[in-house]
């Protein structure tokens, strides 16, 4: 288990002799044009930044930092303004690269269809053979504890259960790359750390790598392999810190004095930035 002190790793790319990383940013920038007489937006970056294959690892930052705008630009939907993003060594370009699997924190199931149909709905899309489809939307289905809510309709599941459809139907298309916003943003406290068990089962099982951006530093720190601070706008990493877990974590860890160190370490790096990202927000109302 590491200390306090050996927490901090450089930010910039791995070294040539570092195993490939699985995506990769190189001098990202993302800035929104001006909207209706107000500024242009230099909403992320310069940022570069190494994916390792197979980590657990979030993004904290200030509210309005730019989270979003990284976890769009890795993903494909949208460009960066500069620089470039590979997936598994190929350019990431408009559009999201098959393996590539997102999940939003806003409920994305269709009201219209059963747990079933959404969670078959991108292999159908895809063109998938129907046994083939059967299969694997049987293995989500049952992974995500959903067998006995099959035939139910999204209006009927708690949030929690609608999340959960959600992430099964990312499962489906077997993901080597899974991003997640906020996808527990709107659960209550209990349900979230449920869900965040459940999110580190579905990690290792898969072998997935996971990027997830959330606010909650609990969940970061209890989740990840590596935490990235960001800086308020435009958003930068200004610390990558590695926690050391064991991949066999779960909740229980929270129980650790180690853990309510690394907890303080990223709180310590992020009050700074959120008292910048706060004097923006009040000095933008001002200029409106
Ligand atoms: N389409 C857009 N046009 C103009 N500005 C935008 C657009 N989308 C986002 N922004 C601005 O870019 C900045 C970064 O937004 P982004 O949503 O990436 O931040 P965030 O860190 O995810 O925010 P939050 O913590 O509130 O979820 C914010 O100032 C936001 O207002």
């Amino acid at each position: 288990m590491r200390t306090a002190a050996a927490f901090a790793t450089p930010v910039t790319p791995a070294s040539a002799a570092a195993p490939a990383p699985h995506a990769r940013l190189e001098g990202v920038t993302r800035v929104y044009p001006a909207r209706s007489g107000g500024d242009e937006v230099h909403a992320l970056g310069p940022i570069s930044f190494d994916l390792r294959q197979g980590e657990f690892f979030s993004v904290v930052g200030p509210s309005g930092c730019g989270k979003s705008t990284l976890l769009d630009v890795l993903s494909g939907l949208a460009k960066p303004t500069e620089g470039t993003v590979t997936f598994e060594g190929a350019p990431v370009d408009g559009k999201v690269p098959d393996g590539v699997g997102v999940v939003f924190q806003e409920d994305a199931s269709f009201p219209w269809l059963s747990v079933e149909d959404n969670v078959a709905f991108g292999l159908r899309r895809a063109g998938t053979d129907a046994a083939e489809t059967r299969r694997r939307v049987e293995f989500a289905i049952g992974f995500m504890g959903l067998r006995d809510f099959r035939r139910a309709y999204p209006s009927q599941l708690s949030g929690g259960m609608r999340q959960r459809v959600c992430i099964a139907r990312t499962l489906v298309m077997q993901p080597r790359l899974i991003l997640l916003d906020e996808p527990f943003g709107a659960l209550d406290q209990q349900t979230r750390l449920l869900m965040g068990d459940e999110l580190l089962r579905l990690w290792r099982e898969t072998g997935a790598t996971v990027m997830l951006i959330t606010h909650a530093l609990d969940e970061a720190n209890l989740l990840s392999d590596r935490i990235g601070v960001m800086s308020a706008r435009p958003g930068r990493f200004i610390e990558v810190v590695e926690t050391g877990w064991d991949r066999e974590r779960d909740s229980s860890l929270a129980e650790r004095s180690e853990f309510g160190a690394v907890t303080s370490r990223l709180w310590s790096l992020l009050r700074g930035e959120s008292l910048r990202a706060m004097g923006q927000g009040q000095a933008a109302e001002k200029r409106a």
